[in-house]
């Protein structure tokens, strides 16, 4: 587990923005003809949630969490944060996806830094750098440079950089979908550690049926396209939960069942 810095660990345990998303259709203009990729999408997520999205390959999953981000308008239906719609990114809402997408040429913590600084905050705020960086255990890594990390470390930079943003949403697009499986299992617990203590709303599209079910407190499972929901799964198991707690089990079957598998292997 990373060492969380005092003046961190004692903010207030939430802090997290409220997400609606009110009845959300989306669609591309292809060259032969629309692609239907979402339709008819309501989900709201509570401050301080953390709500994890499954469904089958190339559903809108994806999508859904652009929307969200800002990064494009929604075809039809609306999206808010805290109940102003979202029209655009926002520093507020910060995404972090598979590839951590580093600068080659800058240090981590020049990486780290590039939300504060292109906001012209880093002058009075360098110590929220140095923050970020305890915050996933990687401050004595602050000098070195994107290609002397391993993947793990490459994705904690990337983690550092949204954070450094104080976000009250982090969204999530299978952020430990590149990383061996023994990084990934420890990174779950460390993803869920930083949550707790830093107390956003987290939105987590992930493929991995045990990590959604492992870390969220609702997962929400989408039919294929265009995407619709299904079902959503209520985890309420306290943190910090034990893999192979017989009630996790037993939600891996209902969301396996749910996507058209069973459990049997
Ligand atoms: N910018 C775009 N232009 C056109 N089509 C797109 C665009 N972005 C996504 N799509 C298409 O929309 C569909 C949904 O993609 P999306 O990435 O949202 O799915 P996903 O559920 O996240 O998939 P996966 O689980 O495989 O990552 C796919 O068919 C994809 O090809």
């Amino acid at each position: 587990m990373v060492a969380v810095p005092d003046a961190l660990a004692a903010q207030p345990a939430v802090r997290g923005g409220r997400i609606d998303i009110d009845r959300v259709s989306h669609q591309f203009d292809l060259a032969d003809g629309p692609l239907q990729v979402l339709d008819d999408v309501s989900l709201q997520a509570e401050p301080g949630e953390f709500v994890a999205l499954l469904g089958p390959s190339g559903c809108g999953k994806s999508t859904l969490l652009r929307l969200v981000a800002g990064l494009e308008p929604p075809t039809a239906g609306t999206l808010s944060h805290d109940g102003q719609p979202i029209t655009r990114p926002d520093p507020s809402r910060i995404v972090v996806f598979q590839d951590p997408t580093l600068y080659p040429w800058r240090t981590v913590w020049d990486n780290v830094a590039l939300g504060l600084q292109a906001r012209g905050l880093l002058k009075t705020q360098r110590h929220r750098v140095d923050d970020a960086l305890r915050l996933v255990g990687l401050n004595e890594f602050a000098k070195a440079f994107p290609h002397q990390l391993s993947g793990g470390m490459a994705q904690r930079v990337a983690l550092a950089r949204a954070l450094v943003n104080d976000p009250s949403l982090l969204i999530l697009d299978e952020p430990l979908g590149k990383l061996d499986s023994l990084t990934r299992i420890t990174m779950q617990t460390e993803l869920v550690d930083l949550w707790q203590r830093a107390g956003y709303t987290a939105l987590l599209v992930t493929h991995d049926v045990e990590e959604a079910l492992f870390m969220a407190q609702r997962v929400v499972v989408f039919s294929g396209r265009p995407a619709q929901i299904k079902a959503e799964l209520i985890n309420d198991l306290p943190y910090p939960r034990h893999r192979g707690d017989p009630r996790l089990v037993e939600l891996r079957r209902q969301a396996l069942a749910l996507l058209g598998l069973d459990a049997t292997w």
